[in-house]
């Protein structure tokens, strides 16, 4: 499909698991009402986002109501669900934080656990280690969907342009990043790396954040953002609960890479280490 909307849903993560899950819903649908095709939602959406909870909330595929909600949704509103991200148990108890991808059908069609594990010490900062309670995915996420091809990657994830490239260079013409910066990286970074991963790969950029809640112990700065292939910026929150959205047109990212032809131009020979 060469036109059609995309919609975020910035919501405010709480403590209630249940309320969570009861807004994502409520959000998917409006967001599905005003015309979004494929829908995306934040980091950690069902969870604070502090690594001693990860395992009190984390659900086993195909079980839990997060993983229900968000097949269920998409199969109502016949949309595709990036499902943000949530704690995932595998069958031997390790624990990643993982994005659930659904079909218009309400078909798993993607799964895709953090590679690159948020362990951070900045002074004056942020202070977080996911690694004291998470493992860290091992693999690239690509979609096949309607609506052509998608990649998915998580938050940190976005901090590292080879595997934006990679997806890139095996088709991907949407890049999804489900995050939850913070108050010192957000300002500083959020928006820079989603219009820098578009404008590398001329390609369409989605960041889904979570709304601030200021009583949380981990601050999200917001800020979900929908960006083209020439890094211009076509939606943009601030920091409150909100559903935002767009138009997607693959004829922009085709004149873009027409126009100037970035990726026809790659010497691969010259970059080798
Ligand atoms: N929360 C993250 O995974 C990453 C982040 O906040 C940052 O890179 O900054």
């Amino acid at each position: 499909m060469l036109v059609f909307n995309v919609g975020i849903c910035q919501l405010g993560v709480v403590a209630d698991k249940q309320s969570n899950i009861c807004k994502a819903r409520s959000m998917i649908a409006e967001a599905a009402d005003q015309g979004s095709r494929l829908v995306v939602l934040p980091e950690m959406f069902n969870c604070p986002y502090q690594s001693e909870l990860f395992s009190q909330y984390a659900e086993i595929y195909p079980e839990g109501p997060t993983i229900a909600m968000l097949a269920e949704c998409a199969e109502k509103h016949k949309v595709i669900v990036v499902g943000g991200s949530i704690p995932e148990r595998d069958e031997v108890g390790n624990i990643y934080n993982t994005c659930f991808i659904f079909n218009e059908q309400g078909k798993l069609i993607g799964r895709h656990r953090k590679v690159h594990l948020f362990d951070v010490d900045i002074k004056g900062g942020t202070v977080f280690q996911e690694s004291k309670t998470l493992v860290a995915g091992s693999s690239m996420t690509l979609v096949d969907t309607s609506l052509g091809k998608i990649g998915v990657a998580i938050c940190y994830d976005v901090r590292f342009p080879e595997l934006a490239r990679t997806m890139v260079l095996q088709g991907a013409e949407i890049l999804v990043y489900p995050g939850a910066f913070g108050p010192v990286t957000g300002p500083a970074h959020w928006e820079l790396l989603m219009r820098a991963r578009a404008v590398d790969n001329q390609v369409y950029v989605i960041g889904a954040a979570p709304a601030l809640n200021a009583a949380a112990e981990y601050k999200s700065y917001g800020h979900s953002i929908i960006v083209d292939p020439w890094a211009r910026v076509l939606a943009l929150a601030n920091e409150v609960e909100t559903v935002i959205t767009s138009k997607i047109d693959f004829r922009t990212l085709n004149r873009v890479r027409e126009e100037l032809p970035l990726l026809r131009h790659r010497k691969p020979e010259v970059y080798r280490v």
